[in-house]
């Protein structure tokens, strides 16, 4: 989790130099647009800083943008799949070129520290090598019909993609999630998150140009420019990263077109503990697979830790000890461990479920309240936070709290664990820690969830497929199969 990165300064940067971006209209057919629906305030959820306003779009801009996006399609579906790779891994070279900047952007935009952001740029230009590289995987088969036919299947793009994202890595899932849709010859307007849209814009201002007018477009906004965009007639495939709510709004929106969508959305995630696992390692991930460097705002952080009762307490002492590694400061400081969670909204929700935790009788080992450090005094930070004593059926065990607040609960039998563990409404992902691999294989198995890692939690593999079961979504990202579900198939049967 911690660690230098080339390139990064020793000190706090100073946010003064955080370079924002000078365009904040909507970017559409490769230029920038006032918008009709007007301006809103963007902030430094650290400090409290009004960053200025950004565009917010209404449903006449995302029509707009679409209407560009719709032009672009006829060309960029058709040009050569190198070319369209050539111009992506330019993309990738830009983002690696500016990542500090864009994380820093990212990090007084958001909340969470730039050495994490710095990572999530990089990150981003991985995934536009990775699909660039994959654009000859887009075939098809031939299919044997005897001397006179020759039958062949191709793989189409859609059209026009709408792609809506959640605030917890702006610009990642701002440029990563258009790689796979760009690379599968579609065109893409992306929303990003309505509490961190500059990195957004700035992204744009350092690659206009490199694709054609219209290919890639961004129309910011909140609530409106969302769900405009996910009604679109003219937009055939909307993939959404964000909550169940909105995941079943945005599947609502398209039902009467029967739109194709990916949904990436909430989860409530258990980490188990057997007694044979290798504890140090067990605690380590405990707290690992929180994510608190963004402050445990993540989908796939692991926020209920199943411990079998003959190592809970060693456990729970490990996790006590580890977790003092996250302290909130500066976003700004690529020392900082911890940052600041993203709004007001957020910040009220967390210290809601904080109360709901104590009145439902669980025990809180740490954390719980605001940081004393006077530095963090207009900024929403919440310390690392641990229950212990939770029951399965608590709401704090039950629903996605987004933020850094961990439920410990403890077991001894097993076929009940599993059906504790498999009574949330989300499958998104899961952690084991045991020796037996054997006992490994079975409770990934048991695990009603789309990705599960075993004595480790946390990291995403590149090329590895990444979604949800039940509520927790449709469709898996950031593998081939997030590429393909960008096309449509064809049969296409010849008589010579
Ligand atoms: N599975 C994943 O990969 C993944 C990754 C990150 C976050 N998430 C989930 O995202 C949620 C947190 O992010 P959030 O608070 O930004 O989520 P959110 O659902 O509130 O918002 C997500 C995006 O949808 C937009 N939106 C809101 N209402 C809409 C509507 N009716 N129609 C269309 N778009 C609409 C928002 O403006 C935002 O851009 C959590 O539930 C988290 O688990 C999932």
């Amino acid at each position: 989790m911690s660690g230098t990165i080339a390139g990064m300064p020793a000190r706090a940067a100073d946010p003064a130099a955080v370079r924002l971006p000078a365009h904040r209209d909507l970017y559409y057919g490769g230029r920038w647009h006032a918008p009709a629906g007007g301006y809103a305030d963007t902030w430094d959820p650290a400090t409290g800083t009004n960053l200025g306003a950004c565009a917010h779009a209404d449903a006449s801009d995302v029509d707009a943008a679409v209407r560009a996006a719709q032009a672009a399609f006829a060309e960029w579906s058709r040009i050569r799949p190198a070319d369209r790779a050539a111009a992506m891994r330019r993309i990738a070279a830009v983002l690696r070129e500016h990542a500090q900047e864009l994380a820093l952007l990212d990090a007084v935009n958001c909340g969470n520290p730039v050495a994490e952001m710095t990572r999530d740029v990089l990150a981003a230009a991985a995934q536009f090598d990775f699909f660039a590289g994959l654009v000859t995987e887009i075939k098809g088969d031939t299919i044997p019909m005897g001397e006179g036919v020759v039958n062949l299947s191709v793989r189409e793009p859609y059209g026009v993609v709408g792609r809506i994202v959640a605030y917890n890595h702006p610009l990642m899932f701002t440029a990563a999630k258009s790689a796979a849709p760009l690379a599968a010859g579609n065109t893409v307007v992306m929303k990003p998150p309505v509490q961190a849209p500059l990195s957004a814009y700035r992204w744009m201002e350092l690659i206009d140009g490199i694709l054609p007018p219209g290919v890639l477009n961004v129309v910011s906004g909140g609530t409106e420019c969302g769900a405009a965009l996910a009604a679109h007639p003219d937009v055939p495939f909307v993939s959404l990263i964000g909550s169940v709510a909105t995941g079943r709004a945005v599947a609502r929106a398209g039902a009467d077109r029967l739109k194709r969508i990916t949904l990436e959305l909430g989860g409530k995630n258990a980490c188990i503990v057997y007694p044979d696992a290798d504890l140090e390692r067990a605690g380590h991930g405990a707290v690992h697979g929180m994510n608190f460097t963004w402050s445990g705002q993540s989908c796939g952080s692991t926020s209920r830790l199943f411990v079998h009762e003959s190592v809970h307490d060693q456990i729970v002492e490990r996790v006590l000890d580890k977790i003092r590694h996250y302290r909130p400061g500066l976003p700004t400081d690529p020392a900082t461990t911890m940052g600041a969670i993203v709004s007001r909204a957020q910040y009220d929700k967390i210290m809601k479920y904080i109360d709901i935790g104590l009145g439902e009788g669980a025990t809180l080992a740490c954390g719980g309240r605001r940081p004393d450090d006077p530095a963090l005094r207009n900024g929403f930070f919440v310390e690392p936070t641990v229950f212990t004593g939770v029951r399965a059926d608590m709401r704090i065990a039950q629903e996605e709290i987004f933020g850094p607040v961990l439920s410990v609960i403890k077991w001894s039998d097993e076929t009940s664990m599993f059906e504790q563990v498999n009574a949330v409404e989300y499958g998104l992902t899961g952690a084991v820690y045991t020796r037996d691999l054997a006992r490994a294989h079975r409770a990934a198995s048991r695990i009603q969830a789309g990705f599960i890692w075993v004595n480790n939690a946390g990291p995403h593999f590149l090329g590895t497929s990444y979604g949800g079961y039940k509520q927790s979504g449709i469709g898996r990202d950031e593998s081939i199969e997030e590429l393909l579900s960008y096309t449509q198939g064809k049969n296409i049967n010849i008589t010579y």
